[in-house]
């Protein structure tokens, strides 16, 4: 099962955005700031984008979904125990994962974003597609809640899952590192020896980086433990 990108262009108006490269089975975090392009990159991954030239080739990829940056746009029934079935999931188990066991009735509106965005993520994971796409899935999250969604994305044993996002304090376990940039995607390699290239690595692991640690994955419990190798 893998994903390629061969010579990726997409314009919008001034905006141009470029990629190669080959997402392998494994858990993969796209990194950049906000307007780089990573929802338009997630976009033409999902194919509902049209390059306008070059390709995004599935191979092996029985079932895929993204995950959109904004939740309420992906509900479409009047009560939360609705919207969980109609993913085909059972509302009991996905409410259960998702820390809202009493909602089953709720319009899904009355929910708060960080709420909806729970939800929709616990249905994403459990729905379990061979390409998992995630579009800022920390956005609206405390992070108490933003450690949760980590856990259920590092629960994933299978297939390949891609994370767009800008977050820089909360991050799960991850297999490979990209970097968007003014529109240009680049692969920063597997983890953990892409840590030192990932050029807007977060300050936790700046800063281990810079005391001489090595950390061997990029969650900010990973670069306490490098620290804490080299200082004894
Ligand atoms: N529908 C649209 N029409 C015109 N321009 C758009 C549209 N959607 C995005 N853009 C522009 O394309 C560029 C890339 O946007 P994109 O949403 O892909 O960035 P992003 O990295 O996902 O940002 P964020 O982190 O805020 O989600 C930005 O300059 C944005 O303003």
């Amino acid at each position: 099962m893998r994903v390629d990108l061969e010579d990726l262009r997409f314009s919008r108006g001034s905006f141009t955005l470029r990629g190669s490269g080959t997402f392998e089975e494994g858990v993969h975090l796209v990194s950049g700031p906000v307007g780089s392009g990573k929802s338009t990159l997630a976009l033409l991954l999902a194919e509902l984008l049209r390059p306008a030239s070059g390709a995004v080739r599935r191979h092996n990829v029985a079932s895929a979904l993204l995950l959109l940056q904004f939740p309420e746009h992906q509900i479409t029934c009047p009560t939360v125990a609705e919207e969980v079935r109609s993913w085909g999931l059972s509302p009991e188990d996905v409410l259960a994962r998702a820390d809202l066991p009493a909602r089953a009735g709720d319009d899904p509106f009355h929910l708060s974003r960080g709420e909806l965005r729970r939800l929709t993520l616990a249905c994403a994971v459990m729905q379990n597609p061979d390409l998992l796409m995630l579009d800022e899935p920390f956005s609206s999250l405390d992070c108490t809640a933003k450690r949760e969604a980590c856990r259920m994305i590092e629960e994933r044993e299978e297939g390949i899952t891609i994370i767009f996002s800008h977050e820089r304090a909360v991050l799960p376990r991850v297999n490979a590192v990209w970097e968007m940039e003014d529109g240009v995607l680049t692969a920063r390699g597997s983890v953990p020896d892409a840590i030192p290239s990932w050029r807007h690595a977060p300050p936790y692991l700046a800063y281990a980086l810079r005391e001489g640690a090595r950390p061997e994955n990029i969650r900010l419990s990973d670069a306490r433990e490098a620290l804490c190798r080299i200082r004894g």
